[in-house]
């Protein structure tokens, strides 16, 4: 069975964010993930996870204004200056709370644009130097024109061909399992070829965006391709509950502490 990570954005919505890391651990995970750290000082992070003994698996940088409507800065070209002090806002975190994984998110541009395509890969080169040094991993996810519409990487054999273009040793993809059933299906096969170039995986239910193993795909089988497939990293749980996070949790299998 795979290593889930609960998604603290999205899972435990009951609880004040910092309060959710010890309820997190207490429903029986080892480590989480969020979308964004930044309304807390990244010592007070670092505490939580010490404190429930929870891994941080993976967060995103900065989005730019993210109220506003803004999806990331990585593919806008006139935001390189702003997205360049995301890159180093995001390790001061990354290295508080020793996560090993970094989302950058692209921003809403046409994806044929050449402008956006050269901002893309100019931000991705300059976040993976900067994260190097660190042994921390840089991930691109193509996300769904329905939740994300005008979302600059919406294709997964874009994500491939970028990452296979740049040849970053740590530039790797973000396979959010609902993302691409809606986008592509053909999730085992994808899985299967994609892997290799694969630094966290996601999970929810398609369409509703719920707890695994009430959608359209068969959830349990995907878990037991991953550990076919020998995938060592975390399954990031980024759903939403469908009717409270404790009572949802029967599909999931709790993972050895270690
Ligand atoms: O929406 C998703 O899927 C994510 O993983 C987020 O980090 C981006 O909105
Ligand atoms: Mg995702």
């Amino acid at each position: 069975m795979p290593r889930f990570a609960a998604n603290l954005t999205m899972m435990f919505g009951e609880w004040s964010f910092l309060d959710r890391f010890a309820e997190a651990a207490e429903a029986g995970f080892t480590a989480v993930e969020f979308l964004f750290p930044y309304e807390h000082q990244p010592a007070e992070i670092a505490d939580r996870l010490e404190r429930n003994g929870l891994e941080q698996a993976l967060f995103n940088l900065p989005p730019g204004d993210w109220a506003a409507g803004e999806r990331g800065l990585a593919a806008l070209p006139e935001r390189a200056a702003e997205f360049r002090d995301s890159v180093a806002r995001a390790l001061d975190y990354a290295l508080a709370t020793k996560a090993r994984r970094l989302h950058v998110m692209a921003g809403l541009a046409p994806s044929g644009s050449a402008e956006a395509g050269a901002a893309y890969r100019e931000a991705l080169r300059h976040a993976c130097a900067a994260a190097a040094p660190h042994g921390i991993d840089i991930l691109i996810e193509p996300l769904n024109k329905r939740d994300m519409p005008g979302y600059f990487l919406d294709d997964f054999g874009m994500a491939a061909d970028i990452i296979a273009e740049l040849g970053l040793p740590n530039l790797k993809l973000q396979f959010d399992i609902y993302h691409r059933q809606i986008l592509h299906g053909d999730v085992t096969r994808g899985l299967e070829a994609l892997l290799p170039i694969t630094g966290h995986i996601q999970i929810a239910s398609v369409p509703l965006r719920q707890e695994p193993g009430t959608g359209e795909l068969d959830d349990a089988r995907l878990f037991a391709t991953l550990d076919e497939l020998d995938y060592a990293g975390f399954v990031g749980c980024e759903y939403r509950p469908r009717a409270g996070t404790l009572e949802g949790l029967a599909w999931f299998v709790r993972a050895p502490r270690r």
